[in-house]
């Protein structure tokens, strides 16, 4: 399979025609696939660069040095989860041993002054930050970047959806996403079974946008029962669809199961996921007006699917 790309910049300069047939294209590829190469993102180099060199950083302190900022209590969402910590195939039902992985995790920048108690209480607690210098700056300044290229993401994801191109934004006023550096150490040896460096999973919000290793191999998404390879492009995003863009589109739109292979003798691997998430009080509603889902909030759905994957 060749793996569909979509240029950002080139759909929001484009002209009626032109525009109508790229919406139509991506509406193909998020009822095909819902996973993409986005080219023409337009966030800055150095930004890329800075979280690029801070996670790599951070990952190589001690352990001792990352659990200082290790979740206070189980349940806190953000913070350093070391090795045997998280098990992403939970969320599938399936029992699998520990992934081949560690993370740090970050929420929101800003607390919007009417944040109800029970956001206050999960999305909106603190970052807990680590002692390497300018990763913070870093860290928010990618962040920024990331919450800016969803919401014009949306946009066009609005337009392939034939909708207003600004139908989403309500929506996304405040948004809960949250950022995750990822580092999977090197494999020596083969892994235990069913053990996967990021088990089988699908991501639970509205869009993610990662960025993979540059060259690095290992992403993988199931299309008709098969492992396909994501390739990786210097310079470009993978973006995917999560289960509650696949709900709001009721199914129009897939969630598709995908994974990082762990086989004997990889290099390490890092990426950076940034998992977007509309706002706490966001109510989602199937938008062809049936009833294929009640309504729910996005705050404690998002909430709900957080908590089965702790091992
Ligand atoms: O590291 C990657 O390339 C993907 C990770 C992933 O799918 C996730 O954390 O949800
Ligand atoms: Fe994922």
């Amino acid at each position: 399979m060749t793996f569909p790309r979509f240029n950002l910049a080139a759909f929001e300069t484009a002209h009626q025609d032109a525009r109508h047939d790229m919406a139509r294209a991506l509406d193909h590829i998020c009822r095909d696939t819902g996973f993409l190469v986005l080219e023409g993102h337009g966030v800055a180099p150095d930004v890329i660069a800075d979280i690029w060199q801070a996670a790599e950083v951070f990952f190589a302190q001690n352990s001792r040095a990352k659990h200082a900022v290790a979740p206070p209590y189980q349940g806190y969402p953000y913070g350093y989860l070391g090795p045997d910590t998280e098990a992403l195939a939970r969320s599938k039902g399936e029992e699998t041993p520990p992934d081949l992985k560690e993370s740090f995790n970050g929420g929101p920048i800003k607390v919007p002054a009417d944040a109800c108690a029970d956001a206050m209480g999960f999305c909106y607690q603190p970052t807990l930050w680590p002692d390497v210098p300018g990763f913070r700056a870093a860290w928010e300044a990618y962040y920024a970047a990331m919450e800016d290229l969803a919401a014009r993401v949306m946009r066009a994801f609005a337009v392939a959806l034939a909708l207003p191109d600004d139908h989403f934004d309500p929506f996304i006023a405040n948004p809960i996403s949250a950022l995750r550096a990822l580092h999977y150490p090197a494999t020596l040896d083969v892994p235990l079974d069913k053990q996967q460096r990021a088990g089988a999973h699908t991501d639970y919000g509205s869009l993610t946008i990662l960025l993979p290793q540059p060259g690095g191999a290992g992403l993988q998404v199931q299309q008709d029962g098969a492992w396909v390879d994501v390739p990786t492009f210097e310079g470009a995003f993978v973006i995917n669809i999560g289960d509650l863009m696949a709900r709001w589109t009721a199914d129009r739109w897939v969630s598709t199961l995908h994974r990082v292979v762990a086989k004997p003798g990889q290099p390490a691997r890092q990426s950076l996921a940034f998992f977007h998430q509309p706002d706490w009080d966001a109510e989602i509603v199937p938008l062809d007006g049936s009833n294929a889902y009640p309504p729910v909030r996005s705050g404690p759905y998002l909430m709900g699917k957080f908590q089965a994957t702790g091992v």
